[in-house]
């Protein structure tokens, strides 16, 4: 059965790009995924943990044959093979793969929590997440992720850096 889920990817450790592009890449040569879409990027300002350098966030829709819990083990694999290291809680990172949305699915074990327990109060999450499908709604509050966004009282700090239009992204990361 195939799966829809959305993966948030964030670096600010430079070169923060092409952390982001190698994790795309390597989610793409995985033959249970494919990334069926690619939000613009954008710069934001750090949440949780100020005193550390500004993010590049972006969102994929991919479709999976992986169950939930095989794909977090394929992004924290990513994460390793991009040198991955967690010092500080909320601290600097290579590449930060997370898990959204699986399906409408709720899980909630001590490895795997869906949705993202933290996804609705995050703009850097939240401003890419709609660029992809306005119409998606959080499937435990029921709330429109747009209405979410429009709620929330930190909206500042996330600003469009590249916009990726369809065959554009792989030009993007190319050059
Ligand atoms: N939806 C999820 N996506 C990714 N990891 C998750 C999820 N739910 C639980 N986890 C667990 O969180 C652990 C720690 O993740 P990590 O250190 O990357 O946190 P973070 O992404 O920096 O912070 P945050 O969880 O607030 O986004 C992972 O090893 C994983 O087992
Ligand atoms: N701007 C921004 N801030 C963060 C981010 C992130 O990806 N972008 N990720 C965090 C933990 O996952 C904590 N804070």
């Amino acid at each position: 059965m195939t799966n829809t889920a959305y993966l948030s990817l964030g670096s600010n450790i430079e070169p923060r790009l092409s952390y982001l592009h190698k994790a795309i890449k390597a989610l793409q040569q995985s033959p249970k995924i494919e990334v069926a879409a690619i939000s613009s990027i954008y710069e934001t300002d750090p949440v949780g943990f100020t005193e550390q350098d500004q993010f590049l966030n972006l969102v994929v829709q991919i479709r999976t044959t992986f169950s939930a819990i095989e794909l977090l083990d394929v992004c924290l694999a990513i994460e390793r093979e991009l040198g991955r290291e967690r010092k500080i809680r909320w601290g600097p990172r290579t590449i930060d793969l997370d898990i959204l949305l699986y399906n409408h699915e709720n899980i909630e074990t001590e490895k795997l929590i869906l949705p993202h327990p933290r996804m609705h109060e995050r703009a850097f999450v939240l401003v890419p997440l709609i660029e992809l499908d306005k119409k998606l709604i959080h499937p435990i509050k029921k709330a429109p992720f747009t209405q979410i966004l429009n709620d929330l009282s930190d909206k500042e700090g996330v600003r469009l850096w590249k916009q990726i239009d369809g065959e554009d992204v792989y030009v993007l990361f190319e050059n």
